[in-house]
Formats: structure tokens, C-alpha cells, sequence
């Protein structure tokens, strides 16, 4: 595959791209990438910009050097305004800011939403530059690092590659930043924990997530069909590597075969509020998925209303599944003990019915 055939690429830009060394907005390797950026355009593809680097760009505003958080959420606030006119200055060309949060992707309606509006912007020549909303997020709400939400963006607008820029060349066996010996991994095929095993968090106090966040990104886009790339932005050669073909930092190979959307969407995106442990995996599921009783429920853990996402597991904790509940954690939680119960002379609640819904289920064995 010619690295840079692909038609829609999701490119994100790390903070110590956008203000180096927590020093307000620059365009010192800014420059570089709006380049690129116009290059690829020109080439006929079409860019969406994951765009971090509002808190480090804010951060000259306020004389601290141990924000709070609500100080952090006010620097992102001021920063994302000089990050977005920095943008407009070096593209030269028209640009929408779209802020989200963890809760508006979970949201099937908003997610929908957001897909079609962005589809709306590319269809007119439009670049979309996306980041976390820090200002409304919660822990609850929040994606957190826009590793991840940089994949959640590029499986909902089903992009073709994802460009990670940041201040390393690429995944290393270790952090090349404290390991003198480190080697770069120049492709990656499949994620497995001995990879997860490499990723040290951020060493640099501009950073969110190191290369945890960004192994967990392409394990999430890889699953969609997506190609990934961690490459070095400082570097000029990078860019060019990759208009030439060459991969200059990690690629992260595709899967071959996608989940579908629907089933990603709830394995990648949505995030479970409780868990009900079964008794019997084979039972539970045999031939019949959407046939899950509350006869199988062992344990309720979490508070979960009705129609919230929660994890189905097994005794010794292994994932079987992630689904829409029919009942609340209130509900399955007084059926299973009733079930225990000895002297059960109430039969108050549907036995039979399936406790998750069949429309919103992924089977995470298959996954
Ligand atoms: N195995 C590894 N390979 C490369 N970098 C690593 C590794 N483990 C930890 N890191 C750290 O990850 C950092 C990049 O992540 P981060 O600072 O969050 O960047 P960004 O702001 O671009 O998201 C590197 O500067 C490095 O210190
Ligand atoms: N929303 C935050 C992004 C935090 C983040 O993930 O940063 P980074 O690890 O540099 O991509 C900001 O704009 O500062």
C-alpha cells in the first residue's frame, strides 16, 4: 500500500507541536505541517486536523506553575482561541472549530450528528479542527487525550489513515527519552500486551497519555481499517517521507477485516457504566446472542440505568460482551437476589426477557 494513496486522513498534532515548551502558540513547526497539510489537499485529499495544544497555549496567561483544574479548563479556553487563529493564519483557508466531548460520542444521536456535519465540511472544501470541549468535561465526560479521541473522530468519519504527530519519532521498545538504547518499531502488526508493555506515559509536562494513549488510538482505528502512523511533526522529513511514500516513524498495519461501524462504535467509543457477571458463557450466548436472562446473572456491579452500556463477563473476568441494557443496575440487582433467595414466593420481574438489547450488542470474542 503507497502510504499516501489514501483519500481521508485524520492528522493530529501533539501540545509541544503547537506551543513549545508551554510557551504560548508558535509557528515553528506549525509551518511545516500547514505545508504538508496544503500538499496533501492538492493531491486531492481531504484533511481533518485533531488539533491538541490548547492548555500549553493558554498557559502564558496565567501566572502558575501548578494549575488546578478549573485553571487548566480556563487556559484551554484562551488557548484554543490563539490555536485556532494560528491555524487560520498558516492554512490560509477556511477552517470550523469542532469541541467535543466523551459524552457527545456516546451519544448515538450526537455522534450521527457530528459524522454528517463533518461530512457536510469536507464536501465544502472545509478543514475541520477538532478537540476536547475542556471546559464542559468532568472526568465522566471527558475522552481525556486526543490520542484516542483522534481515533474516535477517524472511525466516525471513516477515514483512511491517522497521522499521530508528536516530538518522537515513532513507538520505541522503551521511552527513547529516558532509555538511551531504545529502537524504534518501524511497523506494527498486531497490538498485543507485550506492545502495551513498551508505552511509558508523557515525560514532558505538555503532553497527555505518552505512548499509552496513542497504542490504545491505533488499536481503536487499526480495528476500523485504518492505517496509523506515529511520526516525529519536528521534523520536516517526516513530511516528506510520507508524500514520498516512505513510512519515517511506526506504522500501525490495518486490519483486513473491519469490525463493522456499529459494532466499533459500541467496542471503541461508548464506555461501560456497570458490569453484570454470568454464570455461563456457552449458555448465554450459544447460537442465541441476544438470549442473556436474568437466570444467568451471578452479580450486578455499578449503578446502570436502563439503556446504558454495560460489560458482560464471566466468573473468572473474561469480556464477553458489551450491550445496551433492558433494566436498570436497581432492577437486575434485586432479581439476582431474589433468584439466591430460598423462600421466593414473588415473581415480580421478567424472568425471560433478554436483559440486553440485540440492536446494540458486540460480542467482544468476535471483536
Ligand atoms: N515506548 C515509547 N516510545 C516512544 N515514546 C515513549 C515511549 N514511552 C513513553 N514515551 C513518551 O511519549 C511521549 C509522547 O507522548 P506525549 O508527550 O503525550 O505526546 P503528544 O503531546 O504528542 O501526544 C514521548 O515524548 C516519550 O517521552
Ligand atoms: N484538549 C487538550 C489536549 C490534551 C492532549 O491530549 O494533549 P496531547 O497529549 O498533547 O495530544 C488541549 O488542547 O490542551
Amino acid at each position: 500500500m503507497h502510504l499516501i494513496n489514501n483519500k481521508r486522513l485524520v492528522i493530529k498534532i501533539g501540545s509541544a507541536l503547537i506551543a513549545p515548551g508551554n510557551n504560548g502558540c508558535s509557528t515553528k513547526y506549525l509551518s511545516n505541517i500547514a505545508y504538508f497539510i496544503k500538499q496533501c489537499r492538492e493531491r486531492g485529499q481531504q484533511v481533518i486536523l485533531v488539533s491538541s495544544g490548547s492548555v500549553a497555549a493558554g498557559r502564558q496567561w496565567f501566572n502558575t506553575t501548578n494549575p488546578s483544574k478549573a485553571m487548566k479548563k480556563a487556559m484551554a479556553a484562551t488557548g484554543q482561541n490563539d490555536m485556532m487563529a494560528i491555524w487560520a493564519k498558516l492554512l490560509d483557508m477556511p477552517l470550523a472549530q469542532i469541541l467535543l466531548t466523551h459524552a457527545d460520542l456516546c451519544n448515538r444521536e450526537r455522534y450521527v450528528s457530528i459524522k454528517e456535519t463533518i461530512e457536510e465540511l469536507l464536501a465544502h472544501n472545509v478543514i475541520p479542527i477538532i478537540n476536547e470541549n475542556d471546559t464542559v468535561t468532568s472526568e465522566e465526560l471527558k475522552v481525556g487525550d486526543n490520542d484516542n479521541l483522534a481515533a474516535m473522530a477517524a472511525a466516525a468519519i471513516d477515514a483512511d489513515m491517522l497521522i499521530m504527530c508528536t516530538d518522537v519519532d515513532g513507538l520505541y521498545d522503551k521511552n527513547p527519552n529516558t532509555h538511551s538504547d531504545a529502537t524504534l518499531l518501524q511497523k506494527v502488526s498486531k497490538i498485543t500486551p507485550s506492545i502495551y508493555a513498551m508505552a511509558g506515559g508523557a515525560v514532558s509536562s505538555t503532553g497527555t497519555g505518552g505512548m499509552q494513549t496513542k497504542i490504545e488510538a491505533a488499536e481503536k482505528s487499526i480495528a476500523h481499517g485504518i492505517d496509523t502512523l506515529i511520526i516525529n511533526g519536528f521534523k520536516v522529513d517526516s513530511f516528506d517521507q510520507i508524500l514520498a511514500g516512505i513510512n519515517p516513524g511506526t506504522h500501525f498495519l490495518s486490519n483486513p477485516e473491519p469490525m463493522s461501524p456499529a459494532i466499533h462504535w459500541m467496542t471503541h467509543t461508548v464506555r461501560e457504566r456497570g458490569e453484570v457477571i454470568i454464570d455461563d458463557e456457552e449458555y448465554a450466548f450459544n447460537g442465541d446472542e441476544e438470549m442473556l436472562t436474568s437466570n444467568n446473572i451471578l452479580e450486578v456491579k455499578g449503578q446502570f440505568s436502563a439503556g446504558d452500556t454495560i460489560l458482560v463477563t464471566t466468573e473468572d473476568g473474561t469480556k464477553i460482551a458489551k450491550a445496551k441494557t433492558n433494566f436498570s443496575s436497581c432492577l437486575l440487582n434485586y432479581i439476582a437476589q431474589e433468584q439466591d433467595s430460598e423462600c421466593n414466593n414473588k415473581q415480580p420481574l421478567p424472568q425471560n426477557n433478554s436483559i440486553i438489547s440485540k440492536e446494540h450488542l458486540a460480542i467482544l470474542g468476535n471483536a
